[in-house]
């Protein structure tokens, strides 16, 4: 980078005989400023004289360049810009550096203690700064540094007249930043700590040296330069390093539930926790935009109202971005293994998208003590004793995209009495840019709260819808992960239920269950795959209800059955055979097979999670009742997935020893090949298509020894006997 230099500009720097003004003045004139070299010559309580103005301005000149001394007080701060147009003609920067300090606890403090350091330091920068302004505004040039403290910005003991002048110096800065936006002159504000005179013996000999005003210098000098352009700036800067400090105003709250109603102490204190609340707290750029702030959150509140009614609702804000939806698939089970399911966990595939259960979080509103507030007397509801007992949502208008901040709103419609447990009915109503996008309704079951007298229904509930009693269309297996609920917690419901043993315990669980959401990310998962397009926008709703709870590491089976535009789904565990979810379908705005129409033949492009391990079971089951004749059949079965003609996956039913093993697609030779599409081969085992059928239609393949495959093609039918 080219050196940074200022020929032919002048400085003024004020307490510049010494400590940070020196270090500023010297760097200053060797990268070619011409420099006053102001400084009163005082002890650090402003008393005494001295010639160090002089002796900085020798070591300039020693060095070659250009300066003059100068020993006037800065409160009479014309004078010394007087000195700048004197002898150079002109003036360019102002560093008001001066300072001085009389430390006093409040107790102590005079008046004379008071007014001498606001007038050094706040009338002092005053004066100087309005003594070059004219000069700045006709040039239409000017960079101005005020020196504030980190005393002024936090306040410290003892310094009670010196954090309000250094915080007054924030305020002048701040003003003249406006001021002089249109005339070029830049006014910033530096928050130095340094080894000075002001502290060199406050502070420790190795602090000292660690603090050199020399590595704040070129800190200040690029704020003075001409390429600088920020203006209003506060810059800390200490040992090196440099940060900025800004001001940042909450979110803030309404102080009274709707707008007719009056505004009391007690409604203030009701409303303190949200009004303090510095989550999304955000710094204003200028006063314009405060006002404008306040008029959009007080016209939000109106609006906000109008829709509560006389519902008591909570608004919450939910904002997500790619990370978020990657980090929830993950948490619902979607894998790099599944070619399906890249478009979940890639942020720059070129369909890259949210699952839709993703947005049930938005509606969670999970900070909200909603469920608690809205208990009956003497009932209570907290993450001790709440189960999630059933989920809604609806899509309206546009699906939403891979980013973006929802605002929610949350209220309690019923709380049910189901005799020793209580359910709270929590819709929300998801909003972006002020358009409704969902909507959600959850179920809180609360246990051991009911008996209050309650109704039992409610008109305003969601209805689960029971699937057709005939065999599923569709059944999509997959084993969670033992870290399946550490892993889900990240999309932001922290329950201990889901991690803590000693709560799991508490509540009557061997162990940490699976939350409600992450075993209906995954079943939806499985629904979206294979029979939604795996197209999130397709999904109109979705519901589900909790029957019983799923630990984590249990295998999921989720079975589909697809009536019109809706498919029924049901997910049960593999290892106990429970029915964990129940009740639940998604209503698609198309149904799209993964093979065409639901029936028709489906490539497959599932991975591991087998699709039809519950039939290879049967077919092992079998093979296990009778091993003997299994032993004279003989041979390796091999079950090959296929995406487009390609074998992606293979599974092997060694019948000699007989186990399924789920790998790689292999060349090994077998007896026989059979290739099936899952959606015939589950008609097969339900006895819906007939295996020779469905080998004269082109539909089950055979390769090899034909003969085995007559064996073993009666083993598909479910009721088959060896
Ligand atoms: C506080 C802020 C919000 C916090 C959100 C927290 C989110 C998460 O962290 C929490 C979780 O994810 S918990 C994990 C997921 N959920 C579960 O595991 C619950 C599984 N379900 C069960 O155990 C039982 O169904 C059980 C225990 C729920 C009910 O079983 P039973 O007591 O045996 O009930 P039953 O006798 O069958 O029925 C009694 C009445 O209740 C209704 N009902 C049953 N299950 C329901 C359910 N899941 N949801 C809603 N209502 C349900 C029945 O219909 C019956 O009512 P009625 O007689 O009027 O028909």
């Amino acid at each position: 980078m080219d050196q940074l230099r200022f020929d032919g500009r002048v400085a003024v720097v004020t307490g510049a005989g010494g400590g940070l003004g020196k270090a500023y003045a010297l760097l200053l004139a060797s990268r070619g400023a011409k420099v006053v070299v102001n400084d009163l010559g005082s002890a650090r309580d402003g008393a005494g004289k001295s010639n160090a103005a002089d002796a900085v301005v020798k070591e300039i000149k020693d060095k070659g360049g250009v300066a003059v001394a100068d020993y006037n007080s800065v409160v009479e701060g014309e004078k010394l810009i007087k000195t700048a147009i004197d002898n150079f003609g002109r003036i360019d920067i102002l560093i008001n550096n001066a300072g001085i300090l009389r430390d006093k606890s409040f107790t102590k403090m005079t008046e004379q203690d008071w007014d001498l350091i606001q007038a050094v330091h706040l009338k002092g920068a005053f004066k100087t700064t309005h003594a070059a302004w004219e000069t700045f505004r006709k040039q239409k040039y000017g960079r101005i540094v005020m020196t504030s403290s980190n005393a002024g910005l936090f306040g410290n003991f003892g310094q009670a007249n010196y954090s309000a002048a250094k915080l007054g110096l924030v305020g002048l800065a701040n003003t003249l930043a406006i001021e002089g936006a249109k005339y070029n002159i830049k006014v910033n504000t530096i928050v130095p700590t340094a080894a000075s005179r002001l502290t060199e013996d406050i502070l420790p000999p190795e602090m000292y040296e660690a603090m050199k005003p020399e590595l704040i210098a070129p800190v200040v000098a690029y704020m003075v330069h001409e390429s600088f352009n920020d203006t209003g700036a506060i810059i800390d800067s200490t040992l090196g390093f440099a940060t900025k400090a800004q001001l940042f105003r909450s979110n803030g709250a309404p102080l009274k539930k709707r707008p007719s109603d009056p505004v009391t102490i007690e409604s203030v204190k009701e409303n303190w926790s949200k009004v303090v609340d510095m989550r999304g707290a955000k710094h204003l750029e200028k006063i314009a935009d405060v006002t404008l702030e306040l008029v959009d959150k007080l016209q939000e509140f109106e609006e906000r109202s109008k829709l509560d009614g006389d519902k008591d609702s909570y608004w919450t804000t939910y904002d997500y971005n790619a990370k978020d939806l990657v980090i929830y698939a993950l948490g619902v089970g979607a894998s790099v293994e599944n070619p399906t399911d890249l478009k979940f966990l890639y942020e720059s595939h070129e369909n890259f998208s949210p699952l839709p259960s993703f947005f049930i979080l938005a509606g969670m509103c999970m900070e909200a003590p909603i469920v608690a507030n809205a208990m009956p007397p003497g009932k209570f509801a907290d993450f001790t004793n709440v189960l999630h007992g059933e989920q809604y949502i609806e899509f309206v208008g546009d699906f939403p995209g891979t980013e973006g901040v929802f605002t929610t709103r949350c209220y309690v419609v019923d709380v049910l009495d189901k005799g020793s447990s209580a359910v709270a009915i929590v819709n929300s109503e998801i909003f972006q840019n002020k358009q409704l996008v969902c909507r959600t309704q959850q179920h809180i079951f609360v246990l051991g709260q009911g008996g209050f007298g309650g109704p039992r229904n409610s008109k305003n509930a969601i209805g689960v819808a029971n699937a057709p009693k005939r065999n599923p269309d569709a059944v999509v297996e997959q084993r969670t992960a033992e870290d399946q609920a550490a892993l889900y917690r990240m999309s932001g419901d922290l329950n201990p239920l889901h991690i803590d043993p000693n709560v799991a315990t508490a509540s009557g669980h061997k162990k940490p269950i699976l939350h409600g959401l992450a075993s209906l990310g995954f079943s939806a998962r499985h629904v979206l795959a294979r029979f939604g397009g795996n197209d999130s926008s397709n999904v109109k709703a979705l519901k589900a209800r909790f029957v019983k709870p799923v630990m984590p590491g249990e295998t999921l089976v989720t079975e589909m059955w697809v009536e019109g535009k809706r498919v029924h789904f049901q997910t049960k565990t593999k290892e106990t055979g429970n029915t964990v979810i129940a009740g639940a379908y998604i209503d698609f705005k198309n149904v799209v097979s993964a093979g065409g129409s639901p029936s028709a033949a489906a490539p497959s492009t599932a991975s591991g999670t087998l699709k039809s391990d519950a039939l290879f079971a049967k077919i092992q089951d079998e093979v296990k009742k009778n091993p003997d004749k299994a032993k004279t059949v003989g041979g390796v079965f091999l079950y090959n997935i296929t995406d487009n003609g390609k074998t992606v996956k293979q599974w092997t039913l060694d019948l000699k020893s007989p186990v399924v093993h789920d790998g790689a697609p292999k060349s090994g030779k077998a007896d026989t090949t059979m290739t099936i599409a899952d959606a015939d081969l589950v008609q097969i085992a339900s006895g819906a298509l007939n295996p020779q059928v469905a080998y004269m239609k082109g539909k089950l393949k055979i390769a090899g020894n034909i003969m085995l495959a007559q064996k073993l093609g009666p083993l598909l039918k479910s009721d088959a006997k060896l």
